[in-house]
């Protein structure tokens, strides 16, 4: 029998405050019925594992919110990416996976590196600082438009735009009311960024162009790619960044141990991502009657896969709670698994480990200055604001 709950994982409450209720999800049972939203709830590794890597029976292309493609109209034309599934997703996958790949990577190293370094100069003064606005916004939306070829006017629009598309995963509520204003001119403002005119040659963006030419996408198809950039590139890395400011700076031993070892930083990433999972759920849709967790969902269910729950789940993790360098974190699914898994991890592990460096090489100690306040979304996991005291080396 499948517990069944009046719970809303959206309202502002569970949002603030989640880790009480994922450890209530963990423990009521493999798989539970969210009663406002007729639909299932996975929050153990071993079942948010395999629904996300069984994309045949969870598929995507039903959309990956709370709303059911198949029923109603995305605010939105779906994404080629994330919205959809094989064939249909195979060329634009293979497109990105080639662009964002190890090359981009090595041709980004030094010049992020750099850009890390001059920021936390400018930046890192004796004393106290926001490392919201002076570090996990700043150093992704001054690197990645440049990455992906973008102006320097209209950034404004960015962070705005993909804080509305992450709560508009969730149900018609109060955060996406509160968003319904901006993302007419924030929407308009990204569609004309991912026009080949307005891209710089050598971005990201002129590189899903050119692939257009070659025939590995149609002309069609290149815009919206170039938005699945637009989206998921930018909120994710600056609430990332915020996640791991805050894991070290609540943890003055990992940070030593981060100084101590500076080629930590990917580690220390990938432990916050699992430890705070900026991205915390995503919703499949049954494509059968499908067996799970040792029950049985119907066809056409949609399954919300709480990646924040199952990244904590004490099945799968020892002191899970715990933000720890030296456990192997490899296995969470912050970013997802199998054939959707994150095609920008690498770009967001670059940009982390740019600033963890500059930081380590510059700071001697950094602790929490105060309370730090969160930034309610349906879908990420964020911080407003995280107070730091700073004493550099
Ligand atoms: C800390 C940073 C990030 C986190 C936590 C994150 C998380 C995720 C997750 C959980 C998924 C899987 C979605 C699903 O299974 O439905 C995903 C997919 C995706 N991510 Fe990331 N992401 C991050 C950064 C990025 C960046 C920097 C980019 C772009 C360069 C990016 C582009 C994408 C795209 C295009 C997909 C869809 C892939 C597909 O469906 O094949 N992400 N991401
Ligand atoms: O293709 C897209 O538009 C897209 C939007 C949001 C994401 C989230 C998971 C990071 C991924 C892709």
């Amino acid at each position: 029998m499948i517990p069944s709950t009046d719970a809303d994982p959206f309202s502002p409450e569970l949002l603030a405050d989640p880790l009480p209720w994922h450890e209530w999800l963990r423990d009521a049972g493999p798989v539970v019925h969210l009663a406002q939203y007729d639909a299932f709830l996975l929050g153990r590794h071993a079942e948010v594992h395999a629904a996300l890597s069984d994309w045949q029976r969870f598929q995507s292309a039903a959309g990956v919110g709370v709303a059911n493609f198949l029923i109603e109209k995305p605010w939105r034309p779906p994404s080629l990416l994330l919205e959809a599934d094989p064939p249909r997703h195979d060329a634009p996958r293979a497109v990105l996976s080639k662009i964002l790949g190890p090359r981009a990577l090595r041709r980004l190293r030094e010049q992020w590196f750099a850009d890390a370094e001059a920021l936390v100069d400018e930046v890192v003064t004796d004393g106290e600082l926001d490392a919201v606005p002076a570090l996990a916004e700043p150093f992704p939306l001054r690197v990645f438009p440049d990455a992906v070829g973008l102006s320097e006017q209209g950034r404004e629009h960015l962070l705005p735009y993909g804080d509305f598309a992450f709560n508009a995963f969730g149900p018609a509520n109060e955060l996406v009311r509160r968003g319904q204003d901006g993302i007419a001119e924030h929407g308009s403002w990204v569609g004309e960024q991912c026009r080949r005119e307005m891209l710089r040659p050598g971005g990201f963006g002129a590189a899903i162009w050119a692939a257009a030419d070659r025939g590995d996408l149609t002309h069609e198809q290149a815009p919206l790619v170039v938005r699945s950039l637009l989206t998921a590139g930018v909120d994710t890395t600056v609430h990332g960044i915020g996640a791991v400011l805050h894991a070290l700076a609540r943890s003055p031993e990992q940070w030593a141990r981060l100084r101590a070892r500076p080629e930590l930083a990917r580690t220390a990433f990938d432990e916050a991502v699992r430890w705070e999972s900026p991205v915390q759920t995503f919703f499949r849709t049954t494509t059968e009657q499908v067996e799970i967790g040792g029950e049985v969902l119907p066809s056409g269910s949609k399954v919300m896969l709480s990646l924040a729950a199952a990244n904590r789940d004490p099945r799968r993790w020892s002191r899970p709670d715990d933000f720890d360098l030296s456990r192997d974190p490899s296995g969470h699914v912050g970013f997802g698994m199998g054939i959707h898994q994150c095609i920008g991890q690498h770009i967001a592990r670059l940009e982390s480990e740019a600033l963890l460096t500059a930081l380590v090489h510059r700071v001697e100690r950094l602790e929490l200055a105060g309370e730090p306040v969160r930034h309610l979304n349906n879908t990420l996991r964020a911080l407003a604001s995280l107070p730091l005291r700073i004493e550099p080396v």
